[in-house]
C-alpha cells in the first residue's frame, strides 16, 4: 500500500508501459518525478517541488477540465500517456489507471484528418509471404482490412493511410527497413504490443467478438494475415480502456481490383497529398481542396489517393461534377448549408464510446436537420436530375428525421457542457423529471419568498435569505432587529452587523431541495445516457448521413475547382488510349503562365521518348499526363481543353530519389529497385512515367539499362510509357521498336550555337531533340560567369572537333565525316568502334541487345552530348578514361590497328612486337 501521493504515483506508473502517467489529485491531474520534468519541458508547464517522506519530487499539474488539450499535445509528440482517475471509496478515495491514450486511440481529436492506427503482420516472414494490414480510425469508427502481396504493396498502403501509430506484428518487428521508413517518411509512432495479440486464434476471437461471425462471413474475410492484424489492433484499442473500442463500428475488407495501383513512391512523386520537400502546400490535394467540412476534406483525400477503375462510379461522379459546375448559384447555396455541418462520423464514434456530451448530441441534431435543407436546395433545380440528388437521398431520411426530432424534444436548448450539472434535458421529455423540476422550483420559490414573508409576518426589517457551503440556507437579520426575532429562530452565527438563524421549516426545505437536486441530476444523467445510447445505436445512420454530406462536399469542391480553373470533363476510353488536347499541370498552372500541350498515346504509339534541354519542361509534361489520368479516375474534371482517358489499372513513376538517401540506400540502388518494381508490376493497362532512368551510374551502364528497360516495357509489359531522357542515343529506339515515338520539348536557341541564348518555349513537338543546353541552365542557376564562359568554350571545341559525339539516331543517320549526327558504337561482335554510317542499322538495338545478352557491359559507346558534362546530367568519368572525349589521332590509330589484329592468325612473337610498338606510340603521345 502506497504511503504518500508520490509513492502512489510511482506504484501506478510501474503498472503501465505508457511513457507518462497523469494522476488525478482532486481538481488537478498531476505528473510527478521524471514525468513532471518531461511534461514541464514539452508543454511548458511550471514544475514545482513536492516533498514526500523526506524527499523532494518535481511536480507539474493541469486542471481536470484542461487535460484533453495537454493529452493531445503529448500524444501528438508520439508519447503514450496513462491516465489514473480518482474515485470515492468508503474510507476516502483511491485511484486507478482508467485508460492509456496513444496517437492512434485518442478520441478527442479536433483535426480534420483521419487518425489511423495500423497493425501489420506478415505470415511466417518468409519471402513471398503476404502481409495483413488493419487500419482503425477510432474517431470515425472505420476499420479497414486488406492483404498486401509484398513489402512494397504494404508500404504503399501504409503511405496512403498515413497512420499516426503503427503496431508491427512479430515478424515485422525485425524489418528495420520498413520500420525506419515508416518513422522517417510518415513520422508515425511505432508501438509494440504483446505479440500474443497477433496470434491467429486469439485474433480471430477478438474480431468475432467485436463484429460477430456473420459479419466475418459476409465481408468474405477468410485469410489469416488481415485477421491477425485486425485482432491485434482491436486488442490494442481495448487495452487503452475507456470504451474507445466501442467506437469501432464499421468493418470493411478491401482488395485491389477496383482501384488504381499507386505505390508509395508514385504517391510521393506525384505530390498527391504532400510535396516531395514535405508540407501540404503545393500538393495536388491542397490545390483542389475547396471543401467546407472536415469529413469532406477527408473523403477528397481518400478519393485522391485511391482512384477508381469502375467506369460506372466514375461516370456518376463526372455527371455530378458537371451538374454542379454548371450551377454556380445552387452550388454556393449547398456549400453554405454544408458549412453548418458537424462531423457526424466523429460524433457517432463519441456517442458509441459514451464520451459524447449534450452539446455533441445537439450537433448531431443540427446536422441531421441539414438534410431537408439540402434536399430543398436541390429540388426544382437542374441538380435534381443529376446524381447529386441521389447522394443526398441515400441515407434513410425518415429514421434520420425521427432521431432528429427525438433529440430536439429531449435536449435543453442551451445545455451546460458537463453532464453532472443538470439542465441538460428539456421539459416535457420525461414526466418524472418534470415533476422533480416542478417540486424543486416550488421549493426554491418558497425560499425566494421567505424573506418577504418573515418581514411581513414578524414585522422584521433587514431580513435576507441565502445559502453557503458551511451554513446551508439561513435567515440573516440585521443586528439592530436581531432581538425581535420569533422564538422558533435558532441562531447559528453572529457576524459584525448581523446574525444568522435557521428554522425547522427552513432546514426541512433545504433537505428537500438537496434531495430533489440529487434526484434530478441522477435522473438527467440516466435519461441522457439513454439518449446517447440511442444515438450510439444509430451510428450506422449517422455514418450514412455523414458520408452523404462528405460526398456532396467533395463533389462541390471538385466542381468549384473545375469551374474556377476552366477544367473539362474527361471522356473515359478503353485502356491503352490517352489523348489530351491542350493539357496543363494542375498545380503548376496555378502559379505560372502555363503553356498547354497535347499528348497522344494509343495502340500504335504506346511509348514516348521525351527529350529536351534541361529545365525545358519534360518532367512537368509527364507528370501532367499522370495527374490528368489520375484526376479522371478520381471522378474529377481535368486541366485540358479535351481529354480521352483510357482507364488505367496502375500508375507507376520513377522520378529521382532524393529523400531515400536518408535511409542509407544509394541513389542508384533505389533507382534500380523502383525500376525493378515497375517492370514486375506494370501491365498493358498501366501508365508508366520514367524520368531519366539510368542516370545514377556510369553513362554506358545507364544507357544500356535504359535501353533494355525500354525494350522490355515495349515488348513484354506493353504499358503506356513516357520516358524522359538526356541519353539521345535512346531516341534511336523509335526506328527499331514500332510503337516507340520521339517527342521533344522545344526551345528557341537564337543563332543555334550559343547555349546561353536559349528561350524555353515549353512546347512539345514530335521528333527528338539533339542538345541539352546544360550550359544555359548552369548560367541560369547562377554558376559563376568564368565557369560558364569556360564551359561554353570547351563545348564549342568539342563540337568543332566532333570528338566521339553522339547524336540521336534517326536524324539523318550519319556519315562519319558529316556534321552533327555521328554515333560511335563499340561493337562487341566486331570488336571495333563503328559509326552509325559504318555499322548501318547494326549499331541500333541489336548491338545493345547483343551486348546485354553476352553478359558483358553494354558498350554502346558514345560519350553522349558533350554538353551534358557541364549541364549536370552526366555522371562524369566512368573509369574508361573517356572524360576527355577529344581523342588523340595517334591513340585512335592504335585502337584501329588493335581492332584489326587477328589474334588467332598472328604469331605470338609478332603480336608481342606489335604490342610493344603500340605501347611506345601511346607513351610518346602523352
Ligand atoms: N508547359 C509549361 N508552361 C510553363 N512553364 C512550364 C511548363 N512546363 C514546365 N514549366 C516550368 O519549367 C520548369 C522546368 O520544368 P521541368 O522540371 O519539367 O523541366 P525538365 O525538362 O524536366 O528539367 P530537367 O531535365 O533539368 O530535369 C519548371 O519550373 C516548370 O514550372
Amino acid at each position: 500500500m502506497a504511503t504518500g501521493i508520490v509513492e502512489e504515483f510511482l506504484e501506478l506508473k510501474s503498472e503501465t508501459d505508457a511513457d507518462l502517467l497523469a494522476m488525478q489529485c482532486g481538481d488537478f491531474y498531476e505528473f510527478f518525478a521524471e514525468d513532471a520534468e518531461i511534461v514541464g519541458e514539452e508543454l511548458d508547464l511550471t514544475v514545482s517541488q513536492k516533498s514526500s517522506h523526506g524527499s523532494s519530487y518535481p511536480m507539474a499539474g493541469v486542471p481536470i477540465d484542461d487535460l484533453t488539450p495537454y493529452l493531445k499535445a503529448l500524444v501528438e509528440r508520439g508519447r503514450r500517456v496513462a491516465v489514473a482517475d480518482q474515485y470515492e471509496t468508503e474510507d476516502g478515495h483511491a485511484r486507478e489507471i482508467t485508460r492509456v491514450v496513444t496517437p492512434g486511440t485518442l478520441l478527442e481529436t479536433t483535426d480534420a484528418e483521419a487518425q489511423y492506427l495500423a497493425a501489420i503482420v506478415r505470415e511466417e516472414g518468409a519471402d513471398g509471404d503476404p502481409y495483413g494490414l488493419a487500419f482503425a480510425d477510432v474517431t470515425t469508427g472505420r476499420f479497414l482490412l486488406t492483404t498486401a502481396a509484398d513489402a512494397a504493396a504494404a508500404r504503399a498502403e501504409l503511405y496512403r493511410f498515413d497512420p499516426v501509430e503503427v503496431l508491427p506484428g512479430p515478424n515485422v518487428r525485425t524489418d528495420d527497413e520498413l520500420l525506419d521508413g515508416l518513422r522517417e517518411n510518415l513520422q508515425t509512432t511505432v508501438s509494440l504490443p504483446e505479440t500474443a495479440s497477433f496470434e491467429p486464434g486469439r485474433a480471430r476471437r477478438a474480431v468475432r467478438e467485436r463484429f460477430g461471425t456473420e459479419t466475418l462471413d459476409s465481408v468474405g474475410l477468410d485469410s489469416e494475415p488481415p485477421i491477425r492484424a485486425a485482432g491485434a489492433a482491436l486488442a490494442y484499442v481495448e487495452g487503452t480502456g475507456a470504451g474507445v473500442l466501442a467506437s469501432i463500428t464499421r468493418l470493411t475488407v478491401y482488395g485491389s481490383t477496383d482501384r488504381v495501383e499507386l505505390d508509395a513512391t508514385t504517391q510521393r512523386n506525384l505530390e498527391l497529398t504532400e510535396t516531395i520537400r514535405g508540407g501540404e502546400d503545393g500538393s495536388l490535394l491542397a490545390t483542389i481542396d475547396h471543401t467546407v467540412t472536415n469529413a469532406g476534406s477527408r473523403l477528397l483525400r481518400e478519393w485522391l489517393t485511391r482512384p477508381r477503375r469502375d467506369r460506372e462510379v466514375l461516370e456518376r461522379r463526372h455527371d455530378a461534377v458537371e451538374a454542379l459546375a454548371a450551377a454556380p448559384i445552387e452550388r454556393d447555396h449547398l456549400r453554405e448549408i454544408l458549412t453548418d455541418a458537424y462531423d457526424l462520423e466523429r460524433l457517432a464514434a463519441r456517442a458509441t464510446s459514451g464520451s459524447a456530451g449534450a452539446r455533441q448530441l445537439l450537433s448531431v441534431r443540427d446536422t441531421l436537420g441539414l438534410i431537408p435543407h439540402l434536399s430543398e436546395a436541390i429540388a426544382g433545380t437542374p441538380l435534381a436530375d443529376s446524381p447529386v440528388a441521389a447522394v443526398v437521398d441515400a441515407p434513410d431520411r425518415e429514421t434520420a428525421a425521427e432521431l432528429r426530432s427525438e433529440l430536439d424534444e429531449a435536449l435543453a436548448e442551451d445545455p451546460p457542457s458537463s453532464v453532472s450539472s443538470g439542465g441538460i434535458i428539456a421539459r416535457g421529455h420525461d414526466a418524472e423529471l418534470d415533476e422533480l423540476i416542478d417540486r424543486h422550483e416550488e421549493a426554491k420559490r418558497w425560499i425566494d419568498t421567505l424573506a418577504e414573508r418573515e418581514k411581513r409576518d414578524h414585522g422584521l426589517s433587514h431580513v435576507t435569505v441565502d445559502r453557503n457551503k458551511t451554513d446551508g440556507y439561513y435567515v440573516q437579520v440585521g443586528k439592530s432587529v436581531a432581538d425581535q426575532v420569533p422564538e422558533h429562530y435558532r441562531e447559528i452565527k453572529t457576524l459584525k452587523n448581523s446574525k444568522r438563524f435557521v428554522t425547522d421549516e427552513l432546514a426541512e426545505r433545504e433537505r428537500e431541495i438537496l434531495r430533489l437536486e440529487e434526484a434530478r441530476s441522477d435522473l438527467e444523467r440516466e435519461l441522457f445516457g439513454e439518449l446517447r445510447d440511442r444515438v450510439g445505436d444509430a451510428a450506422a445512420l449517422l455514418q450514412d448521413v455523414g458520408r452523404a454530406i462528405a460526398e456532396l462536399d467533395a463533389l462541390c469542391s471538385l466542381a468549384e475547382h473545375a469551374a474556377g480553373n476552366d477544367w473539362t470533363r474527361p471522356s473515359l476510353a478503353e485502356p491503352g488510349e490517352l489523348a489530351i488536347e491542350a493539357g496543363r499541370h494542375p498545380v503548376v498552372e496555378r502559379t505560372t503562365d502555363f503553356v498547354p500541350n497535347d499528348l497522344r498515346l494509343d495502340e500504335d504509339r504506346g511509348f514516348l521518348i521525351v527529350t529536351g534541354p534541361n529545365m525545358s519542361g519534360k518532367s512537368t509534361y509527364m507528370r501532367q499526363a499522370a495527374l490528368i489520368t489520375l484526376l479522371a479516375q478520381v471522378g474529377s474534371f481535368v486541366p485540358a481543353r479535351a481529354a480521352r482517358i483510357g482507364l488505367v489499372d496502375g500508375i507507376y513513376t520513377r522520378v529521382g530519389a532524393l529523400d531515400e538517401l536518408a535511409q542509407g540506400r544509394s541513389t542508384f540502388m533505389v533507382e534500380m529497385q523502383e525500376l525493378s518494381k515497375i517492370l514486375h508490376s506494370a501491365s498493358e493497362e498501366s501508365l508508366v512515367i520514367l524520368d531519366e532512368v539510368g542516370r545514377g551510374t556510369a553513362t554506358y551502364d545507364g544507357i544500356s539499362i535504359a535501353w533494355a528497360a525500354t525494350e522490355y516495357l515495349h515488348n513484354e509489359v506493353r504499358a503506356r510509357t513516357l520516358f524522359a531522357t538526356h541519353y539521345h542515343e535512346l531516341t534511336a529506339l523509335a526506328d527499331h521498336l514500332p510503337r516507340v515515338e520521339n517527342v521533344h520539348v522545344a526551345v528557341d536557341d537564337g543563332d543555334g550555337d550559343d547555349d546561353r541564348g536559349v528561350t524555353f518555349l515549353r512546347t512539345v513537338r514530335e521528333g527528338p531533340t539533339d542538345r541539352s543546353y546544360g550550359v544555359h541552365v548552369a548560367d541560369l542557376a547562377g554558376v559563376p560567369d568564368p565557369v560558364v564562359d569556360r564551359a561554353g568554350t570547351v563545348l564549342d571545341r568539342l563540337r568543332q572537333e566532333k570528338a566521339i559525339e553522339a547524336r540521336g539516331g534517326n536524324a539523318g543517320l550519319a556519315d562519319a565525316s558529316g556534321d552533327e549526327t555521328t554515333q560511335v558504337v563499340f561493337d562487341l561482335s566486331s570488336g571495333s568502334f563503328e559509326s552509325d554510317a559504318a555499322s548501318g542499322s547494326g549499331s541500333g538495338p541489336e548491338t545493345m541487345r547483343e551486348a546485354t545478352e553476352t553478359g558483358g557491359p553494354a558498350e554502346a559507346l558514345t560519350d553522349g552530348d558533350p554538353s551534358r558534362g557541364v549541364g549536370g546530367s552526366d555522371e562524369g568519368a566512368d573509369g574508361s578514361g573517356r572524360t576527355d572525349p577529344a581523342v588523340d589521332p595517334e591513340v585512335e590509330s592504335v585502337l584501329e590497328e588493335l581492332a584489326d589484329v587477328d589474334v588467332e592468325e598472328t604469331p605470338p612473337l609478332e603480336l608481342s612486337g606489335r604490342i610493344q610498338e603500340w605501347q611506345r606510340r601511346l607513351t610518346d603521345g602523352e
